[in-house]
């Protein structure tokens, strides 16, 4: 099986960069475990994926193949699109394929390979799964080994699986679900195993988190939610109505959390043992050659989150900022456990709405000071944040026109279930292909 393999994912022959400037040309000395067990297994891997630097959604320069394909999945016809096109100078049918894992989406989308490995910390294998229109799975905390991907948030990262199908989708889950003594955050999960082939869903109970109908939920993607729950009720599943009042907090939390452990985890990138060093040090400074390659090597995101994390792990504002997040993300922790004493699994929305455009996402970096897209990851951090199994479906589509071209953007759907029960998500999943509303 063809597969592309996402920039901060370590393999032997090619680089691994991160999309960083700090990493240019690096080729790491060995494979990541995820990378071994699928070579083991006869995959080929056709190549790295274009990302967010380090994994920090700032939605970089890979477009969505959907902005090219015109309702039509041939490849030669995406080739012709593009090579008539100014990639330079994005119109308003160009769209963004989401962050951070949107060259893997892309790629699977544009049809190049059959699946690829992402990296999902607070939605980045979700987010472009649902705007290119492809699965999209992130594990529960610990099932996929983490040996051999950089570290963005060590306590929310995760390798993840974006697939052309879901029978694809489940090949590499089935791959690469192992556990790694070299990963000591590695749980083995070999013994709950609980895959069943059903006929329908009866005995099943969904759960419809209500804070999930968040202002700013687009039309669209309201419409899908409620044929998707419409699809699982056809197919004789229980919907209930389920609570998780944390919601509103997730986004503060999570963007607190991952940018300390980012300002941690980062600190190694120094020109000492990695990648870029500055050529031109400033001896005046106190640090010259740390600061400057610093400086040269992050881009403007990276930078932004060292400081923001730097910032609220000092000790005056540890307490305020750090410790708050923390007893949130423990709420949000506890709120999921009483959502799953009433439902099997829940089913939200992946993302507010359709891809936003290449040109939008500019103009509303330059007016908000670049924060506007974190809104995006509402629906997916709470499940990083509990650490639990999540599965996007693509399910749906926004018809939008340009100059007389229809596009049709795609919309996803989010499985969330318990800890440890992650082939639940792709048991449920099936009952989106097979039942007619
Ligand atoms: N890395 C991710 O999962 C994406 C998230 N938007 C972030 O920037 O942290």
């Amino acid at each position: 099986m063809p597969i592309a393999v996402k920039g901060n994912i370590s393999t032997v022959n090619l680089p691994t960069t991160c999309s960083s400037n700090i990493l240019r040309d690096w080729v790491s000395p060995y494979d990541a475990s995820v990378v071994k067990l699928l070579k083991d297994a006869g995959a080929i891997i056709i190549g790295k994926s274009n990302m967010d630097e380090f994994g920090m959604g700032a939605y970089g320069p890979t477009y969505n193949p959907v902005s090219f394909l015109n309702n039509s999945t041939n490849t030669d016809s995406l080739k012709n699109e593009t090579s008539n096109r100014d990639l330079d100078t994005p119109t308003d049918d160009m769209f963004v394929p989401g962050g951070s894992s949107g060259g893997s989406a892309a790629a699977v989308a544009a049809n190049f390979c059959l699946s690829a490995l992402g990296s999902d910390t607070g939605g980045s294998v979700r987010l472009p799964a649902s705007y290119c229109g492809v699965y999209g799975f992130k594990p529960s905390y610990g099932r996929f080994s983490r040996y051999g991907l950089v570290s963005y948030a060590s306590s929310l990262d995760t390798i993840g699986i974006l697939g052309n199908n879901l029978e694809n989708t489940k090949t590499l889950y089935d791959l690469i679900s192992s556990f790694d003594p070299n990963d000591a955050t590695s749980v083995d999960f070999s013994s709950q195993s609980c895959s069943q082939e059903r006929k329908d869903l009866e005995g099943i109970t969904i759960g419809i988190p209500q804070e999930y109908y968040v202002d700013g939920l687009s039309q669209e993607m309201l419409e899908c939610w409620s044929n998707g729950i419409k699809k699982l009720e056809n197919s004789k599943a229980k919907i209930v109505k389920v609570s998780l009042p944390n919601t509103v907090n997730a986004l503060s939390s999570y963007y607190c959390i991952a940018s300390a452990e980012a300002s941690s985890n980062l600190a190694r990138f120094d020109g000492i043992r990695f990648g870029k060093r500055s050529e031109q040090p400033d001896l005046t400074e106190k640090h010259p050659l740390y600061s400057h390659t610093r400086t040269e090597g992050f881009g403007p995101e990276v930078q932004k989150r060292i400081m923001l994390g730097t910032f609220v792990l000092e000790a005056s504002s540890y307490e305020s900022y750090f410790g708050k997040a923390t007893m949130i993300r423990n709420m949000i922790k506890e709120e999921f456990r009483t959502c799953f004493q009433k439902a099997d699994i829940l089913l939200t929305p992946a993302t507010i709405g359709g891809a936003p455009t290449v040109s939008g996402i500019k103009i509303n970096s330059n007016l908000e000071g670049g924060v506007s897209e974190y809104a995006n990851d509402v629906f997916t951090v709470p499940a990083s944040l509990a650490g639990l199994p999540a599965l996007v479906v693509p399910f749906g589509a926004k018809k939008t026109t340009f100059n007389n071209r229809e596009l049709q953007l795609p919309l996803g759907l989010q499985l969330i279930s318990e800890f440890g029960n992650d082939e639940l998500c792709f048991d449920v999943a099936r009952f989106f292909n097979k039942t007619i509303l």
